[in-house]
C-alpha cells in the first residue's frame, strides 16, 4: 500500500490527464514523461475542470482534472504513450445502421457495419460520392443516431445518451473539422476558437491563455483579431482545428478537410493533423476523396453504397 501511495504522489506531482475508460478503469497520464499510470479507481470523480488539484489537502501541480474523492486499489505502472492507451479502442461500431425516412421508403445510407477504431490511430474514410462517409462520420460524432447497432466511443455508448449529454459528449471529448471551415463570419478568429470554452464557461484568463497557444500551434500568431473573411482558406481551416482542439479532444473528427484548399494548403492541414496525431495522440478519423491526403493515414476504410467493402493496413504500401 505504502508503494502504491508512493507512486500515486508521484502521478501528481506531475502534470497530469485523467482520461476514464468506462467500468471503473482510468489512466493517470502523465505528460511530462510520456507514461501512463493504469489505476483501477473507486469514489466520485468531478466533472474535468482545469483548476489545480487538490489531493487531501495539499496542492499539487496544475492540472486538467479534479478528483473530488478516489481510492485506489490496483496499480500498474506501465511505460508509453497514454493518450493512445496502447491497443484500447477509441470507437467501436457493432451492426450499426442507418435508415433515412423518406416519403418514397427508407433509404438505406449505411448497412450494418462493424469498425473499431483504436486510440492514436489515424484513420481514412474514403468512398466514391454518395457511399455514407458524411454519414458515418456524423454517427461518430453523435451528430446523429444510429437506426439499429451501437456505437462506443472511448467507451461511452452514444446511443444511451440523450441530446443534452450527446452535447456535453461532443464539446468534450470530439473536435470537428470540416470541408467548409464553418466558421461564424461575425466573429474574430479568437472569439471563434474560443467557443466552446465560452459554452464551457471557461475563465475569460485561462480562455486568452487556451486561445493564445493554439494560435501558435496552427502558425497563426498575429491573426487573433481577424475576421473569418480576412483569412485565406488555409489559414480559416487552421482556425477551424485551433477550434476543435480546444477542449483538448481526444478524437477529432475531419470531413473533406483539405476539400476546399490548393495542394500547398492542404499540404499543411495534412501535415497539422499528421503532428497532432502524432504528438498529441489525437485519433483522427478524416472522410477524404483524396488518396494523397488519404496517405497521412495509418488505415483506409473505404465505402461503397453504405458498406465497409475494404480497409487497407498501415504497411499496405499508404504512409
Ligand atoms: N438526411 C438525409 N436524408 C435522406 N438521405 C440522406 C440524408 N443524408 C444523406 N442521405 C443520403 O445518404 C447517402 C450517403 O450520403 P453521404 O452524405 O453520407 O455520402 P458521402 O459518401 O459523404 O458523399 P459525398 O462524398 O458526396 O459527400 C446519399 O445517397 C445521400 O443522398
Amino acid at each position: 500500500m505504502a508503494s502504491l501511495a508512493a507512486s500515486f504522489f508521484f502521478c501528481f506531482e506531475q502534470r497530469v490527464d485523467l482520461v476514464s475508460f468506462g467500468s471503473g478503469m482510468t489512466m493517470l497520464c502523465d505528460r511530462d514523461k510520456d507514461r501512463a499510470h493504469g489505476l483501477r479507481a473507486y469514489g466520485m470523480f468531478l466533472r474535468e475542470e482545469r483548476k489545480y488539484l487538490r489531493w487531501e489537502g495539499t496542492s499539487f501541480a496544475r492540472s486538467e482534472v479534479r478528483i473530488g474523492y478516489m481510492m485506489v486499489s490496483y496499480q500498474t505502472t506501465g511505460s508509453g504513450n497514454c493518450l493512445t492507451g496502447g491497443n484500447q479502442s477509441m470507437i467501436k461500431l457493432k451492426n450499426v445502421s442507418k435508415v433515412f425516412t423518406l416519403e418514397a421508403g427508407g433509404f438505406t445510407a449505411l448497412k450494418p457495419s462493424n469498425i473499431d477504431i483504436k486510440k492514436g490511430e489515424f484513420i481514412a474514410i474514403m468512398g466514391p460520392s454518395g457511399s455514407g462517409k458524411s454519414t458515418l462520420l456524423q454517427l461518430l460524432g453523435g451528430l446523429d443516431l444510429p437506426t439499429a447497432g451501437t456505437i462506443a466511443v472511448d467507451g461511452v455508448q452514444l446511443d444511451r445518451l440523450n441530446e443534452k449529454e450527446r452535447t456535453l459528449f461532443r464539446r468534450e471529448k470530439v473536435g470537428f473539422v470540416f470541408q467548409n471551415y464553418q466558421l461564424l463570419p461575425m466573429m474574430t478568429v479568437a472569439e471563434n476558437i474560443a467557443l466552446s470554452l465560452a459554452a464551457n464557461k471557461t475563465p475569460k484568463a485561462e480562455t486568452d491563455a487556451i486561445v493564445a497557444r493554439l494560435l501558435r500551434e496552427v502558425n497563426l500568431e498575429g491573426k487573433a483579431t481577424n475576421f473569418p473573411a480576412q483569412l485565406s482558406g488555409g489559414q480559416q481551416q487552421r482556425v477551424a482545428i485551433a477550434r476543435a482542439l480546444a477542449m483538448k479532444p481526444l478524437l477529432i473528427l475531419a470531413d473533406e478537410p483539405t476539400g476546399n484548399l490548393d495542394r500547398k494548403n492542404g499540404e499543411d492541414v495534412l501535415q497539422l493533423l499528421s503532428r497532432l496525431n502524432r504528438e498529441e495522440h489525437i485519433t483522427i478519423v478524416m472522410v477524404t476523396h483524396d488518396r494523397h491526403a488519404a496517405e497521412a493515414a495509418d488505415r483506409v476504410i473505404t465505402l461503397r453504397d453504405g458498406e465497409v467493402v475494404q480497409t487497407v493496413l498501415e504497411g499496405a504500401g499508404l504512409k
